[in-house]
């Protein structure tokens, strides 16, 4: 409180001037350490000392919280005790309170130092008392309005503290669309500089994505596509006009997918496919996921390496445990070292200096999945292999031994054998990992199961970005399964995303929601490696998963199809259904 004193240092010296120059004195503001805070004439100079040594007049004013009006000072029982008494030259003191509530913060004193001083006051007495009353009570208006400001600068500094912390962009724009105010996740994903450009154009797309409005926002010649929502805040002040909340497309479907759990709880059931392959994908998985071996994967990018990889540890008895994923290729050589390793204190120069704990410490009694090993530096093979052969690392910087108890699995798409003959990969690293080898087809050799991913991927697309997918129109699988699909699932999937971006409500999916270069890819009279089987078998199935596998849902499959219940039951066994 005290410091709210010299906070107001300025208006306390206006204060004082003021008083003097109507009362002719000269007049001090003590606070409540007994210090001078403000002071006109003799005192103007003395600012910041301490009088508490001879503070008679004014401890009386802080005891009793009442007015000391004293005519006499030397006389006066209350200077009995001043050891400056001999010499003082007041000729009468007035000390008025200066209040906060119930406490008394201060005094305001008014000193005479001759008769004509005295006289003038004693003319008029009450109406100076009153007025340094007032001026008392100004005072401690000032120090309340003073205090209430102080409480909402912290209360806006913790709020643009918590702003900067979300994860989430907040922009505040004025009537004239210019940037007021951002925090730092908008920063970064605009590059605002607001040195170079305040302007920011903002519009909505149409299309909604996870319930929130999708927009373009256009600043410094870029456009970024977002979701959130704009709230209207101009209460009649041109200054603040609107407020944006938003999170970056990529940020939004990523959440989601954690929050689905489609991330970490990926099993057998995530892997979609009717094919033979797939069939054959799984079983090898559930054989093999518990196995101590360590595993290579192999197959084209967007097979579904990484998916197999998970679905493989949460297969396992090490579902609960940490599954660490490496993308060899994605970390810089000089980096891949210490990623995989770690190293322990002051370990180089530049190094972290509490030390870090390697991915593969990390993965301990988990799995560590080494993504695109193929990119894998020759000396980082070596040392990998000798990880391999002794379950065990060092720490670079360390000499100490850590044992460890993982589970390996590797994938790449490269062709590891063609690089053991060019020596880019080690042949005693490749069979230490290829000892249970899986091979995942690409797309194009199992189109049967182009129907089933398309439709998933196009559900989950319709929940992401709140479209109702209603219904498929059927001249799309021609386009579908002529096309070659050199990325795989993955391009799959995206040209779902795409068909669905681009639906507009209560159409139906059609070949007008394909990208264009799957509509060029048709080629007449294709011909698809889809026999009658596959199909019977996935009508069996469709009409299962629609009415269930229970006797209730069987009955109604069968005459769904057309079929006695018993040629149904021979199908399951037949397809293995
Ligand atoms: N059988 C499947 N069922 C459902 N989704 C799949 C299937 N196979 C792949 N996907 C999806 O396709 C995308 C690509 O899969 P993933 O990343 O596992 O491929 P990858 O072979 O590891 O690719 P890369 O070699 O480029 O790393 C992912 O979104 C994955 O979920």
């Amino acid at each position: 409180m005290e410091q709210l004193f010299s906070l107001l240092q300025d208006e306390l010296n206006h204060f004082v001037q003021v008083i003097s120059q109507v009362l002719k004195v000269d007049v001090q503001i003590i606070d409540s350490q007994y210090k001078r805070v403000a002071g006109t004439g003799y005192w103007q100079d003395k600012i910041d000392e301490s009088i508490r040594d001879h503070a008679y007049i004014t401890k009386r004013v802080f005891e009793t919280g009442k007015n000391a009006i004293i005519h006499n000072p030397k006389e006066n029982l209350i200077c009995n005790n001043c050891n400056k008494k001999d010499n003082c030259m007041e000729t009468m003191e007035i000390s008025i309170p200066i209040k906060f509530g119930e406490r008394i913060i201060g005094t305001i004193e008014c000193v005479c130092t001759n008769k004509e001083q005295k006289e003038y006051i004693v003319n008029n007495e009450n109406t100076y008392i009153v007025f340094i009353e007032q001026m008392a009570k100004l005072l401690e208006s000032r120090v309340i309005e003073e205090i209430e400001k102080r409480k909402k600068l912290k209360v806006l500094d913790l709020l643009d503290n918590v702003l900067n912390k979300i994860n989430e962009g907040v922009v505040i724009i004025d009537s004239d669309c210019n940037i007021v105010n951002f925090n730092n996740y908008a920063k970064n994903i605009l590059k605002i500089d607001t040195n170079l450009n305040r302007n920011i154009n903002i519009e909505s797309t149409g299309n909604m994505v996870l319930k929130l409005q999708e927009y373009k926002i256009k600043y410094n010649g870029n456009t970024f596509t977002v979701v959130g929502e704009r709230y209207d805040v101009n209460y009649g002040n041109q200054e603040i006009n609107e407020v944006i909340v938003f999170t970056s497309r990529e940020t939004l479907k990523e959440q989601f997918l954690e929050l689905s759990g489609s991330k970490h709880d990926i099993g057998l059931d995530k892997i979609i496919g009717n094919s033979k392959v797939v069939k054959e994908l799984k079983r090898k998985i559930s054989t093999v996921a518990s196995s101590e071996s360590t595993i290579l994967i192999t197959g084209e990018s967007g097979t579904g390496k990484e998916l197999v990889a998970r679905a493989l540890h949460n297969e396992s008895n090490r579902a609960d445990k940490p599954f660490v994923a490496v993308n060899c290729a994605a970390i810089p050589d000089s980096l891949l070292e210490s990623e995989l390793f770690g190293y322990s204190k002051g370990a180089f120069t530049g190094a972290n200096p509490k030390g870090k704990i390697g991915k593969i410490e990390l993965a301990d009694e988990g799995t560590l999945f080494l993504d695109e090993i193929g990119d894998m530096p020759l000396y980082m093979q070596a040392k990998v292999l000798r990880v391999l052969e002794d379950k065990s690392i060092v720490k670079l910087g360390d000499l100490e031994e850590k044992l460890l108890n993982i589970r390996i699995v590797a994938a790449t798409n490269k062709n590891l054998e063609e690089m053991i003959k060019e020596n880019t990969f080690r042949e005693d690293l490749y069979y230490r990992l290829n000892v249970i080898p899986i091979n995942i087809r690409p797309l194009r050799e199992r189109k049967e199961d182009i129907k089933i991913l398309f439709s998933h991927f196009l559900k989950k697309y319709g929940n992401i970005f709140n479209k109702e997918v209603r219904a498929i129109d059927k001249d799309i699988w021609t386009y579908l399964y002529a096309y070659d699909w050199s990325g795989n699932i993955r391009e799959l999937e995206n040209t779902a995303e795409y068909s669905v971006n681009m639906l507009k409500n209560d159409e139906i999916i059609s070949i007008e929601h394909l990208p264009s270069k799957i509509l060029a890819s048709r080629k007449p009279n294709i011909e698809i490696k889809i026999t009658l089987d596959d199909v019977e078998r996935q009508l069996i199935e469709e009409y299962l998963n629609t009415y269930g596998s229970s006797l209730e849902g069987k009955k109604k499959a069968a005459e769904k199809l057309g079929i006695s219940i018993a040629t149904l039951y021979r199908k399951i066994k037949k397809y293995n259904i």
